[in-house]
């Protein structure tokens, strides 16, 4: 076999057959760095000027055909300034010189081929794929649209509104649906898929199978009227759903431009707008945190010293009320024996039927199937004593009776524990570098985010946060208005204001925490008598259908008219007037003043060594308080 190593990016091989299989090689995911494209064009140059080449397979190293575009190519400034003229990539590469190449190429797909991976592959003659590999165009939620002719190939091959339900949702298809779709021509198992793929191609060359250039065809275009309608609606939806984001529109928009004035016209725009936005604040935002969410498990001096994590079987569960039966469902979920203990039969009853419930629920939503739900439920078993626990792996909630120091960490679930995707682990100044590594392991396995933080009052996301309620307090206290904050947060991207989230975490729960900001950091904090006064009024927020709103059956939020006495009340008791400049306050006043504090408290946690890295205090925020990404 003729092996020209082209750079270390791609590989090309050309068999007896005169078939060249192209491979890209760029571990771990075969992302199209700028020197992969350079040197896919430089293979498929060479492939198609040699004579002993009749035909072309494109594939990925490793089972894996592409992550798409190398991310970390965005705000880098390693590539040549051609590569980046708008166009230059999606047009000259991906059009002129593989699509347009007079060689058929088939591209093998296994394992992924996502963004720029698939949009590679659209432009080949035909695809095959493994069942189980995972097609799509995920590049909305980076704040970027696909820019390697996604918009203008993907709407052809599936129909336009298929096309825009993956693009719009950075939804990926299987293998096989992706066949059922018309994506891919055929599916096949991994270990056939590159010889039927060479042998595809020679028969696409001997004209025993179609040619397709997929930037042409139009049978699966809707006509235009109907075409128009399915994107309205689509933008209609979009504005619906994200008001902030403006680059969904302009996805739509370049959609258009293809269907209206040709896929070529499409390309160019679609090129345009695909660099433009790449420079956006949101795309910036959303590719810092694509890297942020994995950077957390990155650790100095605990990740980088060679530890391997221990393997970790059976878990103990000390106590089953919502948290600890969260936290059982989710270890069991990811096949952990999980021992539930309780302090009498009736508890340990309950908390074995809130685990039962929460995986019957998985059941439900397809998450596992009927016949894994028993084989799940027998991981489970209660005790009412510890001697059962003695052979256990780990143990959630004991710690100070402990006189291993070096083994306590602080596994902080936010509630739903089984739900929740973000996962605090405390280390204290004892806790041994191997035990984080141990939960490091878990939490991948269970499949939450981790954190690493030091020990303090709220950790990193409680303490982040206890300004947001206080800043509204004064703010309110002074004569700002509770429901015009909460509309001017809400509208920033929080899922809720300070005061709706006060009235769903209930105000026992507010007050508590409250009261261990107050005692900490008695500089900062405000200590207003609004909660405690509404409280005595029978007031705790959402389960009482009173706290700073009115809840119906349906816990729908609706203005009170009453509250203002009682801030007239708490507000005389605190001695304050109402300052004029706060009673109309502008909407960017009001972020600033709410969310400025957290930020603040952010980076205290930062200065005091708590949080490892500020990148881990934005996943806290975006993963554990819903901060808009
Ligand atoms: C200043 C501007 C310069 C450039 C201007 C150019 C003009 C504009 C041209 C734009 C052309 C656009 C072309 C294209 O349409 C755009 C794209 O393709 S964007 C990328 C689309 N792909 C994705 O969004 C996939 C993202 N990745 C994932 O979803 C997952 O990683 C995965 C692939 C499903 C694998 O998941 P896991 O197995 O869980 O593994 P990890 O997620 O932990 O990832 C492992 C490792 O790989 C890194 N990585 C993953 N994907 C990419 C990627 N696409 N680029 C770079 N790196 C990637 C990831 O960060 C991990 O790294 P580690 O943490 O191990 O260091």
């Amino acid at each position: 076999m003729d092996r020209r190593r082209v750079k270390e990016s791609t590989v090309m091989e050309v068999g007896p057959d005169g078939v060249a299989i192209i491979t890209i090689i760029n571990p771990p995911v075969n992302s199209l760095s700028f020197d992969v494209l350079h040197s896919l064009k430089e293979s498929f140059d060479q492939a198609s000027q040699r004579d002993d080449v009749k035909a072309i397979v494109v594939t990925g190293a490793k089972g894996k055909f592409s992550g798409g575009f190398d991310i970390s190519a965005f705000g880098g400034h390693q590539e040549t300034k051609e590569l980046q003229k708008p166009g230059f990539l999606s047009v000259e590469i991906i059009t002129d010189t593989i699509e347009a190449s007079r060689k058929p190429t088939v591209a093998a797909i296994d394992g992924l081929a996502l963004g720029g991976g698939l949009e590679l592959a659209m432009a080949c003659s035909a695809r095959l794929s493994t069942s189980n590999a995972q097609l799509g165009l995920p590049e909305l939620q980076l704040g970027i649209i696909p820019g390697f002719g996604g918009t203008q190939r993907l709407p052809r091959l599936v129909g336009l509104s298929k096309a825009l339900e993956m693009m719009l949702n950075s939804k990926p298809v299987k293998g096989r649906e992706a066949f059922s779709l018309g994506l891919v021509d055929g599916v096949v198992s991994p270990d056939e898929l590159l010889n039927t793929a060479r042998q595809w191609t020679l028969d696409i060359l001997n004209h025993r199978r179609p040619w397709v250039v997929s930037l042409y065809r139009n049978d699966k275009i809707e006509p235009l009227g109907e075409a128009r309608e399915i994107l309205k609606f689509a933008r209609s939806r979009a504005q619906k759903e994200a008001p902030n984001l403006k680059h969904p529109l302009v996805c739509i928009d370049v959609i258009e431009e293809g269907i209206v004035s040709g896929p070529r016209a499409g390309l160019w725009k679609e090129a345009e707008a695909s660099e433009e936005l790449s420079h956006s604040d949101t795309s910036k935002s959303l590719i810092h945190i694509f890297f942020a969410k994995r950077g957390t498990s990155k650790v100095p001096g605990v990740t980088d010293i060679g530890l391997v994590p221990r393997h970790v079987k059976k878990v103990a569960i000390i106590g089953g009320g919502l948290m600890g039966s969260g936290i059982a469902t989710a270890l069991i979920l990811s096949n952990y024996s999980v021992i539930l203990k309780e302090v009498n039969e009736q508890l340990l009853d309950a908390g074995v039927k809130r685990i039962k419930s929460n995986l019957q629920n998985r059941v439900n939503e397809g998450e596992i199937a009927e016949e894994n739900f028993e084989k799940a439920v027998s991981l489970l078993k209660g005790s009412l004593d510890y001697e059962s626990l003695k052979d256990v792996d780990m143990v959630i909630e004991i710690g100070e009776r402990t006189k291993s120091h070096d083994r306590i960490v602080g596994a902080h679930f936010f509630s739903l524990a089984h739900v929740t995707p973000l996962l605090e682990i405390v280390r204290t100044k004892q806790t041994s570098p191997q035990v984080i590594v141990d939960l490091l392991d878990i939490s991948k396995k269970i499949k939450k985010t981790p954190v690493v933080i030091g020990n303090c009052t709220g950790f990193a996301v409680n303490r982040m946060f206890f300004p947001y309620t206080q800043a509204g307090l004064l703010l309110v206290e002074r004569g700002a208005d509770v429901y015009q904050i909460d509309e001017a947060i809400t509208k920033f991207g929080m899922p809720m204001g300070p005061f709706r989230l006060a009235d769903l975490v209930g105000f026992g729960v507010a007050v508590a925490t409250g009261t261990q900001f107050i005692r900490n950091f008695p500089e900062r904090t405000y200590k207003s008598m609004l909660i405690p006064l509404l409280q005595e009024d029978k007031r705790t927020g959402e389960a009482t259908h009173k706290g700073f709103y009115l809840y119906d059956d349906k816990r729908k939020a609706s203005v009170d008219p009453e509250l203002k006495n009682f801030i007239e009340k708490a507000r005389s008791i605190s001695g304050v007037s109402i300052d004029p400049k706060l009673v109309k306050l502008q909407e960017t006043d009001i972020i600033e003043m709410i969310l400025f504090p957290v930020v603040n408290e952010a980076c205290r946690i930062l200065d005091e060594g708590i949080a490892v890295k500020a990148d881990d205090l934005d996943i806290s925020a975006v993963m554990g308080m819903g901060f808009p990404p």
